[in-house]
């Protein structure tokens, strides 16, 4: 898709580089996170309207550590070097950098000294979040000093003619109060965008540009009824109607009475060709006997395949796209070179889990979104809220919430204490900020004691988060009377389980779902 108006993010490691993009969106700017070393010509020819350059994890003053390409200060482009990206900016300029002796982690006042439209419309002493070891020693020729903390003479520099700035701390994350109107100040006062980018603009575009990449062939649409999946299909059927076919997997790992709720939902509402294959015979088969996470998480990705493939030959010899709901967190993460390829923490079934000779194009018009904005596009195109709304729901569906062995009794347990976790806490009035909310079933047993006798029998977690995005979440304290009535109903009404524990880990260092 074609953007008028766009700032490059160069992105050094940073954990926090994603929440620069997603700040900066807010303010209805297009942004895009690219390779660090991204080359100044190619910066030329895309045009954007201004340069950020992310912190890092790496020492600038060290041979082997990112560096970009020295020529991006010579563009005319606003540049806003953050934590590392303003060590880097001194370092190719000829200033001077200091590897760090004492590390500056957290909290600190800074007071801003000089005139600067970065720091426009706010108060002199200001709270910042530091995060850095090293320091800007000597600025480079013609900068000037322009904010300073206790602990950092240069807190902030610019060149006012080269339109160049760096901060030491970081205005993307929310310690820094005031940094979004830092960052609004860069985009609209020194950058001097519009700020037009809308959810509209995004649909009226892509909807133009499926038309013209599918011509006349049609597109296969995995269909989970999870928001992602329904928002490409609320979208492909805008742009393609008929040519579109979707299909639901029912793999047998789904929660409570799910399929009928999905088969009313889409079959019906939204005129769209909705397909149901029933295969959790299949995907039970394969996964008996298995316990491994990962072992697991694979078996059912490469099922999936086998269905889609199977489902598209009996529908029409005309599907040549795979339509798949792939987000940006999803697609960056292969974007960031530094430190070679990132761990690999569980595999998801759509993004690692495909076959090399898979027979299809991929489709995946919501590569560029973060999980809010895809939750916009789907309001702007009319969806209800109770599918817009929907927690999420991982692909590999209870087969990552039953530890061990899958069984159909195991799988007929967790279903039910499921429905007793999701139907408390929709009571709360509130339930929408509980991001997602589950029961896993755990792998031992414990005893208990129901009317006057011994019970030998199943612990089930529950598990209940807030978060933005999914990659960092808390556990969400929930009021003692709900915990309280999903407790009582779990062991009065589900055959099968005496005991109910919460659980109270965020991520990192833990994940939310268990496997
Ligand atoms: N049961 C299923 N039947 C068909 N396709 C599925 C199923 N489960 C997952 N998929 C496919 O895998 C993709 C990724 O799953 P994922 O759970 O990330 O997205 P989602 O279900 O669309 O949204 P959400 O994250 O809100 O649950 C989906 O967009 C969909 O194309
Ligand atoms: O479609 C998916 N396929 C998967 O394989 C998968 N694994 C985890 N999840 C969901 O991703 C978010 C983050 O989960 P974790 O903290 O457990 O990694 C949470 O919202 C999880 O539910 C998945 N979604
Ligand atoms: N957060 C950062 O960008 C840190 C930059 C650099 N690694 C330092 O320690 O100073
Ligand atoms: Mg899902």
């Amino acid at each position: 898709m074609k953007h008028t108006e766009w700032i490059a993010i160069l992105d050094y490691g940073s954990q926090v580089t994603q929440l620069i993009a997603r700040r900066i969106r807010e303010q209805k700017v297009y942004c895009e996170i690219i390779r660090f070393d991204t080359p100044a010509e190619e910066l030329k020819t895309r045009a954007p309207k201004g340069i950020i350059l992310s912190g890092g994890p790496c020492s600038v003053p060290d041979a082997d550590s990112p560096k970009c390409d020295p020529a991006i200060f010579e563009l005319g482009i606003p540049v806003l070097g953050i934590c590392y990206g303003m060590q880097l900016t001194a370092h190719t300029l000829d200033g001077s950098v200091h590897p760090g002796q004492k590390r500056e982690y957290g909290k600190a006042m800074m007071k801003i000294t000089g005139d600067s439209p970065l720091f426009q419309g706010l108060e002199p002493d200001l709270q910042v979040w530091m995060s850095h070891g090293d320091k800007v020693e000597q600025m480079p020729a013609g900068f000037e000093v322009v904010a300073e903390s206790d602990n950092c003479p240069f807190a902030a520099m610019q060149h006012p003619e080269k339109n160049i700035f760096g901060v030491q701390f970081h205005p993307e994350v929310v310690h820094t109060p005031q940094g979004k109107e830092m960052l609004w100040n860069f985009a609209f006062r020194i950058c001097k965008c519009a700020g037009d980018w809308e959810m509209s603009k995004f649909i009226e575009a892509n909807v133009a540009a499926i038309r013209e990449k599918v011509g006349d062939d049609h597109v296969l649409l995995g269909l989970s009824g999870g928001v992602d999946s329904s928002v490409v299909a609320a979208l492909l059927h805008k742009a393609i109607g008929d040519q579109l076919h979707c299909v639901y997997v029912d793999n047998g790992l789904m929660r409570y009475r799910e399929t009928e709720e999905i088969e009313k939902l889409f079959g019906d509402a939204f005129g769209i060709d909705l397909h149901v294959a029933r295969a959790g015979d299949l995907f039970l088969s394969k996964l008996e006997g298995v316990s491994d996470p990962e072992q697991k998480r694979k078996i059912i990705g490469t099922t999936f395949i086998d269905v889609f493939a199977e489902k598209a030959r009996t529908l029409s010899d005309k599907v040549k796209y795979l339509g798949q709901g792939t987000l940006y967190p999803d697609v960056i993460e292969s974007v960031s070179p530094i430190g070679g390829p990132s761990a690999t923490i569980k595999s998801h079934h759509n993004v690692g889990g495909l076959p090399d000779d898979l027979q299809f194009d991929l489709i995946e018009p919501l590569r560029e979104l973060f999980k809010d904005e895809v939750r916009a596009v789907g309001r702007e195109l009319g969806l209800p809220s109770y599918v817009v709304d929907r927690q999420p729901f991982p692909g590999p569906g209870l087969a990552v919430r039953i530890i061990g062995d899958i069984t159909p009794e195991r799988i007929d347990v967790l279903q039910q204490a499921d429905l007793r976790v999701r139907e408390e806490i929709m009571k709360m009035d509130n339930h929408l900020d509980v991001w997602q909310y589950f029961a896993v079933l755990l792998p031992i047993q414990s005893v208990g004691v129901m009317g006057d006798d011994r019970t030998y029998e199943n612990v089930v977690a529950v598990r209940a988060v807030e978060s933005r995005d999914g990659m960092t979440a808390d556990w969400y304290k929930l009021p003692y009377d709900v915990m309280d009535s999903i407790s009582n109903r779990i062991i009065n009404e589900v055959k099968g389980v005496n005991r109910v524990c919460y659980d109270i880990s965020s991520k990192p260092p833990s994940t939310i779902e268990w496997e």
